[in-house]
């Protein structure tokens, strides 16, 4: 039976990619770090999906073939890389770094053994995460092994994308069992693929993955976090609560309306085809079965803020267009306000106001120059905001 190696055995990976992989007839190995999911996994060798949706076709999924290692014991980690015809991650992107030691060992170790292709995708919302994670590796990598890496291990990046909400499977529930909505979308690179491209249920191919990426992370993920930070600010816990706020949703609208007229300049997508994906979203932001946290969907908002990420990304790609983005720079303003103590970057992100100044913060985290129009403009959101 094929072998898939899956770092992560969280909602994503659970919930959508360890499940099509299964589905597609590959035995599924997870690596984590949570011991209660690792000895579940192999206690149990299969758990179920709930499908988080109105009459849904099939309402419980089973997922069998499955088994868990940890991804902290070296010995178990090499054995399964080296099994493996596919590696795929959904960790999260600041744990990438973290793994990529292990992957350079493990891609030495196929070396030596004579193994061929073998690729690795990563599964996060982060613009070209699996090229990030190729970087990452290089770092570790013997100089001698890695003319072996670009001829036989392939860095395909890929926009994924499924609501995947805390779940809780009730007093006497399993660990594994995970609640996702029906809808998934899982794109993959096709001209990065190093050797036969593996045939996985449910994943598309395309040669032109930015314009997907950009337009999951930048409409999607824009306003998940533009509700979340909003949300957040009077007191909601839900996503679909959040939106029941008139106010919070009328400036995710607009600012995913914001992000869409760019996106349509930048990618050439149809502007008719996009206004439906922004309500469609809209859509599932309000299913009703699905009670997403604020919290899970504002966590990191350091990341969130990053340059190419999805507030600031598509604020910047509306400058380079002339076009608004008041809506936009609101919610990067509602990121900053983000106080949740249970969050160590939200924690990170308000001490360093408070000691530097919002305007130095704009300038180091998001980009925005001091003075500027846009460092103004989201200053006075942020007082706005926080009155
Ligand atoms: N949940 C969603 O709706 C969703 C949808 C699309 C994409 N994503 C992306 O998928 C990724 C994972 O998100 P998630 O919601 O599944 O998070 P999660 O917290 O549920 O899962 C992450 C898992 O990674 C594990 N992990 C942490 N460090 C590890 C390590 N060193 N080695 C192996 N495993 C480790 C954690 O223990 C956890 O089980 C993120 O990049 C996220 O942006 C999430
Ligand atoms: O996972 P993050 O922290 O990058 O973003 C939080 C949510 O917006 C995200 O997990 C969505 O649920 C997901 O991207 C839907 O496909």
């Amino acid at each position: 039976m094929k072998t898939a190696l899956h770092f992560g055995a969280g909602n994503i990976g659970r919930g959508f990619i360890g499940a099509l992989l299964s589905d597609s007839g590959y035995h599924v190995v997870f690596a984590d770090v949570v011991e209660k999911l690792i000895n579940a996994l192999n206690e149990y060798k299969s758990y179920n999906i709930t499908i988080l949706d109105v009459a849904p076709d099939e309402p419980i999924k089973h997922i069998s073939n499955v088994s868990g290692i940890f991804s902290n014991n070296p010995e178990q980690l090499n054995a399964a890389i080296l099994d493996a015809e596919i590696i795929t991650t959904a960790v999260g992107p600041n744990v990438l770094r973290i793994i990529s030691r292990s992957l350079a060992a493990g891609i030495s170790e196929r070396k030596k053994q004579g193994k061929e292709y073998l690729n690795i995708i990563a599964c996060e919302n982060m613009t070209g995460a699996s090229g990030h994670l190729r970087d990452e590796i290089l770092k570790h990598l013997p100089e001698e092994d890695q003319e072996y890496m670009d001829t036989y291990v392939g860095f395909p990046n890929c926009a994924v994308d499924r609501i995947v909400p805390p779940f809780n499977p009730g007093p006497n529930g399993n660990v594994l069992s995970v609640g996702v909505e029906a809808f998934f979308e899982w794109i993959v690179e096709e001209p990065a693929f190093k050797g036969p491209r593996p045939e996985i249920k449910g994943m598309k191919l395309t040669d032109n993955l930015v314009a997907y990426v950009q337009r999951k992370l930048f409409t999607l993920n824009c306003g998940h976090a533009t509700t979340a930070y909003l949300g957040y600010l009077k007191g909601y816990k839900t996503v679909d609560e959040a939106l029941k706020d008139k106010s919070i949703e009328s400036t995710v609208h607009a600012a995913m309306k914001e992000s869409g007229a760019a996106l349509c300049k930048k990618h050439g997508f149809d502007e008719e085809e996009h206004g439906k994906y922004i309500e469609k979203i809209m859509n599932r932001f309000r299913n009703p079965y699905i009670k997403d946290d604020v919290a899970r969907v504002g966590r990191e908002p350091l990341r969130k803020l990053g340059p190419a990420d999805r507030l600031v990304g598509p604020a910047k790609m509306a400058d380079e267009f002339g076009l608004p983005k008041d809506n936009l720079l609101k919610a990067i303003a509602a990121c900053l306000l983000y106080d949740n103590k249970d969050d160590p970057q939200s924690v990170t992100l308000k001490k360093d106001i408070e000691s530097k100044g919002l305007e130095e913060v704009l300038e180091d985290v998001v980009g925005f120059k001091k003075g500027s129009k846009e460092s103004r403009q989201v200053l006075q959101a942020y007082n706005e905001l926080k009155a």
